[in-house]
């Protein structure tokens, strides 16, 4: 994606001097995620909404948000930011409402829908009286759902793509970004149509790709489990992101559905230059397919470096008990599961420890993960 990068040093905008709301309605996988950023820091208070009672009552049960409700109203009212993390077919009548609403004057809205143009071209027609709508889209996420989901590690060192207009004031922009850094996800700016062509092509043409496989072999398993059974690291490497929400997968496809009508085109087309090299047995031209494939994917930029250099690795809640490190590496090392790098994230008093643990090996940070978990640590990827 072509566009302005930023990067900061420096990470808050607000003290317990200079206090600040921030909203969050829906506390799922991302608006979790984005909470965790946010909670616990110096003069931020953050408040979840739902619909459902049951929900906010498990958002603060579990400490992601400070305080969470029901209504609407007492979700915005006062808010200095408000993200709208809830499925993208929503997104537009929760911008309505909004903007019926008497909101504090300069209160930044934003969003993290995976699909940009529609909402920021609808935010862009209405009048936010002293508000100002930016869309935004971490990129960065899981095939799992919901709060239980949610990591405060999930948008580090991602891309996190913010789409002003040219109607939005620059210093609300720099506000936001200022707020994000708390994510330690890297900005990048771009127009929202050209990010719905581009992350179509990078996301949701894999989802519909590795969907439409599942259930091709899910069809001939059908009649031979051996199917099932046989399924290796090839099928369930392409195949992870088949599992993700229905719901969320479905307002995608279906606000994006210009764009990715044009990508399953040309994937049609690829589709059927391989079928005629095979038919014209045609061995050069295949094994050109993959070098030019492996070409490109070797270049794909890792997870910035820095911080993540390796390629798997799950992030384990410790209590802040002496030995504790050494048991977790006792017990990998007699299942003999390679580790190669282990780091303490976080350790402060009031929160438990966070261990990264590394894997050069999807299966080895699979079997570690199963392991830790039968021996009742909170595990995740
Ligand atoms: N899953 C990903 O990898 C990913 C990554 C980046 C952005 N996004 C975007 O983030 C947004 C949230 O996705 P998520 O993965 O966190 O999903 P999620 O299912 O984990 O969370 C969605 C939240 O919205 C609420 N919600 C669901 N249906 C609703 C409705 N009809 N009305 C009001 N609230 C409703 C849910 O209670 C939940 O709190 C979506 O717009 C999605 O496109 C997802
Ligand atoms: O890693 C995954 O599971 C994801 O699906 C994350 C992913 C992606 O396709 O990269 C999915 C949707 C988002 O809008 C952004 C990121």
């Amino acid at each position: 994606m072509s566009g302005e990068f930023s990067d900061f040093t420096d990470f808050t905008d607000f003290s317990e001097k200079n206090p600040i709301k921030i909203a969050i309605f829906g506390v799922g996988l991302i608006g979790g995620s984005l909470a965790l950023c946010f909670k616990g820091k110096p003069g931020v208070r953050v408040v979840g909404h739902s619909v459902n009672p049951a929900s906010t009552e498990k958002y603060v049960a579990r400490g992601v948000v400070d305080s969470a409700t029901t209504s609407l109203e007492e979700a915005a009212k006062d808010a200095d930011f408000i993200f709208l993390c809830v499925p993208v077919g929503r997104l537009e009548e929760y911008v309505d409402e909004l903007s019926r609403m008497p909101l504090k004057p300069g209160c930044i809205i934003t969003d993290v829908g995976s699909t940009k143009a529609s909402v920021v071209r609808h935010a862009d027609k209405l009048s936010l009286r002293g508000a100002v709508f930016i869309g935004g889209h971490p990129m960065a996420g899981s095939e799992r759902s919901g709060v239980e989901a949610a990591s405060l590690h999930l948008l580090e060192n991602a891309y996190y793509v913010l789409t002003p207009t040219d109607k939005t004031p620059p210093e609300y922009v720099g506000k936001l970004e200022r707020l994000l850094r708390n994510t330690r996800a890297h900005i990048v700016k771009t127009d929202a149509v050209q990010h719905d062509d581009i992350v179509g092509a990078i996301s949701h043409l894999p989802h519909m790709i590795a969907v439409a496989l599942v259930n091709q072999i899910a069809g001939y398993n059908e009649s031979n489990d051996l199917y099932m059974r046989l399924a290796a690291g090839g099928f369930r490497d392409i195949t992870r992101i088949a599992s993700s929400d229905p719901t969320i997968w479905r307002d995608i496809l279906l606000n994006n559905r210009e764009v990715m009508l044009k990508l399953v085109q040309d994937w049609q087309e690829g589709m059927d230059q391989f079928a005629d090299l095979l038919r014209s047995e045609d061995g050069d031209g295949i094994a050109e397919q993959f070098r030019t494939a492996g070409d490109f994917r070797s270049q794909l930029p890792e997870r910035r470096k820095g911080m993540i250099t390796s390629l798997y690795e799950c992030y384990v809640n410790v209590p802040d008990h002496p030995g504790i490190i050494g048991k977790i590496a006792t017990e990998l090392g007699h299942a003999k599961i390679n580790l190669s790098n282990l780091r303490i994230i976080e350790s402060r008093e009031d929160v438990p420890g966070v261990l990264r643990l590394s894997f050069h090996q999807s299966d080895d940070l699979d079997r570690a993960t199963a392991l830790l978990k039968s021996l009742n640590y909170d595990v995740h990827a």
